[in-house]
């Protein structure tokens, strides 16, 4: 087991070189918000932006798409109804999951369209719908973020055995490929290619709704703009609960919204520390 520290951030958040444009810091497509959940799309976006993305595109529900524009007009947003394969096909990273509900026909239309060269970051609802109907995992270098439930569902890995990490690594290994798994809990471990990472920070002040929505949007930011996907991964996680812990110094409770706020600092702070070559 290893423990993650902000060394991990340090060696994957660099000065961003000169020479470069929206497109150098990846694309990504966020597939999340239902019409009552768009609240969670937000968020995605919201980290995703604030975490470093070049170019955001929201696939949501109509409902949400007033509201997202006037939260965050950094991201564009199309109706997840439309057709999304030229979309996907233009996107490095896919997020898909949060606020999805039981939208299982665009799940569904989304998985089909992904292929090896995307990371994809599968969340919330897509997992839980995925267990419900026992879809396969999708094309590409798959990055599961369940919470205990979800991995219950998911995995089937009882909450009562997940604490057990042999219990964890055999439901991974069944799967193929085996995907990144960030298994959430107020003890978070990523399960990374035979190596389990504890995270060491962070705190109850994190138990608000959106916070795993926020989580999944530094993922994304994190594994669109930095070359080492898995590394990135570490860094993502470690970064989310170390802002929140900072936070914490003088806030009862941590918002999502507020964690993806402060992620522009904490990059640059963290960047910093390598000077460039
Ligand atoms: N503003 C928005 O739009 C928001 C939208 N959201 C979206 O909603 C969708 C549903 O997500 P969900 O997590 O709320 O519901 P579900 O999958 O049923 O899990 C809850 C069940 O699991 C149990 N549980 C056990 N261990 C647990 C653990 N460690 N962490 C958490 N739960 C744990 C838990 O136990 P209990 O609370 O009863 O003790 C309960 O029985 C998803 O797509 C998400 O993205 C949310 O982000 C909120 C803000
Ligand atoms: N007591 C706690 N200590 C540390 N981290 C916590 C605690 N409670 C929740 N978290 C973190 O908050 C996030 C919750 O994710 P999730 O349940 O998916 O939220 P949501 O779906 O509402 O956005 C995870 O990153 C989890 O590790
Ligand atoms: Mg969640």
């Amino acid at each position: 087991m290893i423990k993650l520290t902000e060394k991990i951030v340090q060696e994957v958040i660099q000065v961003r070189p000169r020479q470069s444009h929206k497109g150098t810091f990846g694309k990504i497509l966020i597939v999340a918000g239902n019409q009552d959940l768009g609240g969670a799309a937000i968020m995605n976006a919201q980290a995703a932006v604030f975490g470093g993305a070049g170019l955001v595109t929201v696939a949501t529900d109509p409902v949400n798409k007033t509201a997202l524009h006037a939260r965050l007009p950094e991201a564009m947003v199309v109706d997840y109804h439309q057709d999304l394969s030229n979309l996907i096909a233009g996107v490095d990273v896919v997020l898909i999951g949060s606020g999805l509900g039981n939208e299982l026909t665009i799940l569904k239309q989304v998985q089909k369209e992904l292929t090896d060269k995307h990371k994809v970051i599968l969340d919330g609802s897509a997992l839980t719908m995925m267990a419900q109907e026992n879809l396969p995992l999708p094309q590409g270098q798959i990055i599961l973020t369940p919470h205990q439930m979800e991995w219950q569902r998911f995995g089937q890995v009882a909450i009562a055995d997940q604490a057990k990490e042999d219990n964890n690594w055999e439901a991974l290994v069944a799967m193929n490929p085996e995907p990144i798994l960030v298994l959430k809990s107020d003890q978070t471990q990523v399960y990374l290619e035979n190596e389990l990472y504890q995270l060491t920070v962070g705190g109850p002040y994190q138990a608000t709704g959106g916070m795993g929505d926020t989580l999944a949007g530094i993922i994304a930011a994190f594994v669109a703009q930095f070359q080492d996907t898995k590394k990135a991964v570490l860094a993502a996680v470690y970064s989310h609960s170390a802002i929140a812990e900072r936070l914490a110094e003088t806030a009862y409770v941590t918002l999502p919204t507020e964690i993806a706020q402060a992620l522009p600092a904490f990059m640059k702070e963290m960047a910093d520390q390598n000077p460039p070559l």
